[in-house]
C-alpha cells in the first residue's frame, strides 16, 4: 500500500510524513521500575469506551483516577528520562520529548487486567465500537498490550511533529509467539487540570496513510465533519488510536504551558 508522499505542514510547506523517533537504539535496556499499585481503581465495569471516530479513534475517560494520575507523574519524574535528539534520523518524525522506554510483560500485564481494560474492550458494545464488520465476522480478538511501555514527558515548548504509528509484529504469549499490534494506547496522566495547555493530540482524516479517492474527499468535505480531529489531553484518560496501514497522520502539538505526561502502549492481536 503505498504511503503518501507529502503533507501539508503549518507553514504551509509541504514535507514528508515521517515515521515515529523508535527512541535511541543502543542505549542499554533499563530494568523495569517499581510501578506504583493501582490504587483507587474505578469499579471493573466502569471504564466506557466511547468513539471519537468510528474504528479509528476511542476513549475512556478516567481510565485512571485523579490521584493515581498524581501518584504516577510523582513516580515517573523520577525515572532517568531522556530528551529525544532535535536531529532525528532520515525518516524519522522529529520528536522534541522527554521519554523512558522499558519492556515490562508484568506492567504491560497489569494494565490490561487490573484496569478492566481487558473486559472492556471484550464487552459487546465495545467490540462494535472497536471493530470493523469484517474483523467482527473473522472473530478477531486483542491478546493483551504491548510490553514495550514508553513514558513520554513534554514540557512547554515540547512536542511530537506530524507522522504515521507503525503496526509491529512482537513474539509474545506462552509459548512466545509473533502477534501485530493494531491500535495505539496513549494513557494521558495530566491535563488541563494541571495547566496543561496545548499538547493536543491532532488527527488528520483528510490524509490517511491510504489516500482517498478524489471523489471521497470532496464526500468527506461535503459531509460536514471536521478534517481535524483535536484531542484535549485529559488526566487520566485512555486513548486508543488504529495505526499501521490504516493509521491516520497524527501529531502530539506543542506544549504551551504546563507538562504533559503520558504512558504509551499498543493493543496487540491474538492471531
Ligand atoms: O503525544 C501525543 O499526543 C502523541 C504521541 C504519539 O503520536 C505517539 O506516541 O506515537
Ligand atoms: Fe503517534
Amino acid at each position: 500500500m503505498p504511503k503518501p508522499t507529502s503533507a501539508s505542514s503549518k507553514k504551509g510547506k509541504k514535507e514528508v510524513p515521517q515515521k515515529p523517533d523508535p527512541g535511541p537504539s543502543n542505549a542499554a535496556a533499563p530494568e523495569p521500575p517499581r510501578w506504583p499499585p493501582f490504587k483507587g481503581l474505578p469499579p471493573l465495569d466502569h471504564p466506557q469506551l466511547e468513539t471519537v471516530l468510528s474504528h479509528q479513534i476511542l476513549t475512556i475517560s478516567r481510565f485512571f483516577p485523579s490521584s493515581l494520575c498524581n501518584t504516577y507523574v510523582q513516580f515517573l519524574s523520577n525515572l532517568p528520562l531522556t530528551t529525544t535528539p532535535s536531529k532525528p534520523k532520515r525518516g524519522e518524525a522529529v520528536r522534541v520529548n522527554d521519554r523512558f522506554q522499558v519492556q515490562d510483560p508484568t506492567f504491560a500485564k497489569r494494565l490490561w487486567l487490573d484496569t478492566g481494560l481487558k473486559e472492556t474492550l471484550e464487552r459487546e458494545d465495545s467490540r462494535e465500537l472497536l471493530w470493523k464488520t469484517d474483523e467482527l465476522a473473522a472473530g478477531v480478538k486483542a491478546w493483551g498490550l504491548n510490553p514495550n511501555i514508553r513514558i513520554y514527558r513534554y514540557t512547554k515548548g515540547q512536542f511530537f511533529d506530524k507522522h504515521f504509528d507503525d503496526s509491529n509484529t512482537i513474539t509474545v504469549g506462552s509459548p512466545p509467539s509473533p502477534h501485530r499490534t493494531i491500535y495505539t494506547l496513549l494513557l494521558y496522566l495530566t491535563g488541563p487540570t494541571d495547566g496543561v495547555v496545548g499538547g493536543e493530540t491532532a488527527f488528520y482524516r483528510n490524509e490517511p496513510y491510504i489516500p482517498l479517492s478524489k471523489k471521497e474527499l470532496k464526500e468527506l468535505a461535503a459531509s460536514g465533519q471536521p478534517q481535524t480531529i483535536s484531542v484535549q489531553p485529559e488526566k487520566g484518560m485512555a486513548l486508543l488510536h488504529r495505526h499501521g496501514d490504516e493509521c491516520l497522520l497524527h501529531e502530539g502539538k506543542e506544549v504551551l504551558a504546563g507538562v504533559k505526561w503520558i504512558i504509551r502502549s499498543d493493543l496487540v492481536l491474538e492471531v
